[in-house]
Formats: structure tokens, sequence, C-alpha cells
């Protein structure tokens, strides 16, 4: 038997659709264009990846895309003081400040200034705590992008025993939050789990966000379970001095055994742009509705 290939790839393209036709809706009704402001500080390799595919993708769904690269020496304040003067600017209705930020700034201060209601990233506390209390704000892209790929394989998760792996506040506390309001059963694994093999065994929804090359292996998995692969590692390719992107899923030997599965590239990472997308239209239409 081998896995289903869940297409992320393909399932964004047809959301991007669906929110372009929004966005064109939305501009004949208010006669306003959701904006999203990028703000990139320094070089960081995997932030220029997503950066690019994100310009492209934002002015293609008819929305205005606005980018602010910043040097790596940047100070907190001058990096404050942009993320102030966009909070107050009415083209803007989105924010998203890059992670990681340099060493010298101090990344929840920066989060904390955003204006939660141009949060699309779904970072600062107030959306976080409304994601945890079952409120309506923003949700974090990755999260958001895996829940919509377990319903469309799935349909309803009621009552499905969830193990997420990785603990992070950018996508294993979220990602948890939302299968817990899917009715999920949710265990949070993480480095300090215990016999990780075995907890991940009990699961009918595996999602892997831990950011260690092919780490979940075939003889983790529960036949038939579905397996999101939220990863994007860099490793050395077999051709000297070439790399090629994998997941925290040994993707080859768990698609022998899972009943679906995210292949990367082509799996949550395009979700991810897409739902950014989906959250910027959102943030406008909460503005101007
Ligand atoms: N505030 C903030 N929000 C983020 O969401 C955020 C961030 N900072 N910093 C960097 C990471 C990384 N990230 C990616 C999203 C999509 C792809 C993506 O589309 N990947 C393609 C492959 C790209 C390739 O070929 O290299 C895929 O998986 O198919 C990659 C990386 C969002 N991030
Ligand atoms: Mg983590």
């Amino acid at each position: 038997m081998s896995a289903r290939v869940i297409d992320g790839k393909s399932f964004a393209a047809g959301l991007r659709a669906r929110v372009a036709t929004e966005v064109a809706a939305f501009k004949a009704a208010t006669g306003v264009t959701p904006g999203l402001a990028v703000v990139l500080v320094g070089e960081d390799p995997a932030s220029q990846v997503y950066v690019r595919n994100k310009g492209r993708e934002t002015l293609a769904a008819g929305m205005a895309s606005f980018e602010h690269r910043m040097a790596a020496t940047t100070s907190q304040e001058q990096l404050l003081a942009l993320i102030a003067s966009l909070n107050t600017d009415d083209t803007v209705h989105g924010i998203l400040v890059q992670l990681p930020l340099p060493k010298h700034i101090d990344e929840a201060a920066v989060l904390a200034a955003i204006d939660p209601a141009k949060d699309v990233d779904g970072f600062h506390v107030v959306n976080a705590g409304l994601l945890a209390t079952g409120g309506q704000g923003l949700v974090p892209c990755t999260p958001l992008g895996c829940l919509m790929l377990l319903e469309d394989t799935l349909g309803d998760l009621s009552g499905l025993e969830a193990v997420v792996i990785g603990r992070s506040n950018i996508v294993g506390k979220p990602m948890a939050q939302l299968l817990l309001g899917k009715s999920c059963t949710v265990t949070i694994a993480h480095s300090r789990t215990r016999d990780l093999p075995s907890v991940v065994r009990r699961a009918d929804i595996v999602v892997a966000a831990v950011g260690r090359p092919e780490m979940v292996k075939a003889d983790w998995i529960k036949p038939g379970a579905t397996v999101i692969d939220v990863g994007i590692n860099r490793v050395p390719a077999d051709e000297p001095g070439k790399t090629r992107l994998v997941g925290d899923v040994a993707y080859g030997e768990v698609s022998r055994v899972a009943g679906a599965v995210t292949p990367v590239p082509g799996g949550v990472g395009p979700m991810t742009i897409a739902c950014l997308l989906l959250n910027t239209l959102t943030a406008a239409q909460a503005r101007h509705g």
C-alpha cells in the first residue's frame, strides 16, 4: 500500500483563486485594495524564499504588496518606528515581520507592537489568546493551512487522536488549539517527550513541526494515519555542493505505512502563503465590513 499524496500545492492554488475572486468583489464594493506589508530585517535564507513567493502571489490575488527590507544592523527602535507607521497606514491591512529577527532585537516586543487587527501571522498575544479561548482572531497561517488539508483529506475530525510534534508558538501550540477546536484528542509532544515513537503510534493525525530532517520514521506511524509534514529543511544533496529540501518526516518509508501524507516541497509550504493572503483579505474585510 502507498499513501495518498496530499497535494498542498494544488489546494493552495485553488484557495488563492478563491481569495482573488473575493478580493475583486471587495474592491468593487468598497473601493479599497487590501494591502500586505512584509518587513524583512537581515538576510535569513528561509525568509528570502518566503518573501520571493509571497510578493508575487499577493499581487496575483489583486492585493497591494509593500516590502520593507532593513539591514541586519537595524535597531529595535527603528523597527518599532516602522511598525508604528504601518499600524496607522490606511493602505496596509496586514503586517508581517519575518522571523527570525537578528539576535539584538527582542522578538516578543516587536510582535506586541503590531496592531492585532493587522497581525496576519496571528502571533500577537491577543490573537493567540483569542484562539485559545475560541474567539474570532487572526489564526497563524501554517496551522490554518494544515487544518484545511486535514479536513479536505478526512472530513470531520471529531474524536480523532492527534499528536502534534513541536511546541512552538508559531506552529505547535496554535495547531493543537485548532485541532482541539475540531474536537480531536490532542497531544503535544516535544524534545523531552518520553518514548516519542509510541506516543506518535497512537495518532490518527500526526503533525510534525520540529525542524529535524526526516526524524519521523515509518515504524512510528499507525497504519492508515494522516501525516502532515511542516518541516522545511535544507540538506546536502547527493551531487556535491547542491542541497535539497526535506521535511521532518522520512517521506519514502512513511508513505508506505500512512494513509495520506504531505510532500515537501509542495505540501504545507504553499498553504502557508495562501493562508497569509486569506488572512490579509479577512483583516481588510474586518476593517471595511
Ligand atoms: N513572520 C513569519 N511568518 C512566516 O510564516 C515565516 C517567517 N516569518 N519566516 C520564515 C518562515 C518560512 N516560511 C515559509 C513558507 C512557505 C514556504 C514555501 O512555500 N515552501 C515551498 C518550497 C520553497 C522552495 O522550493 O524552497 C514548499 O514547501 O513547497 C517556505 C517557507 C514562512 N515563514
Ligand atoms: Mg517546535
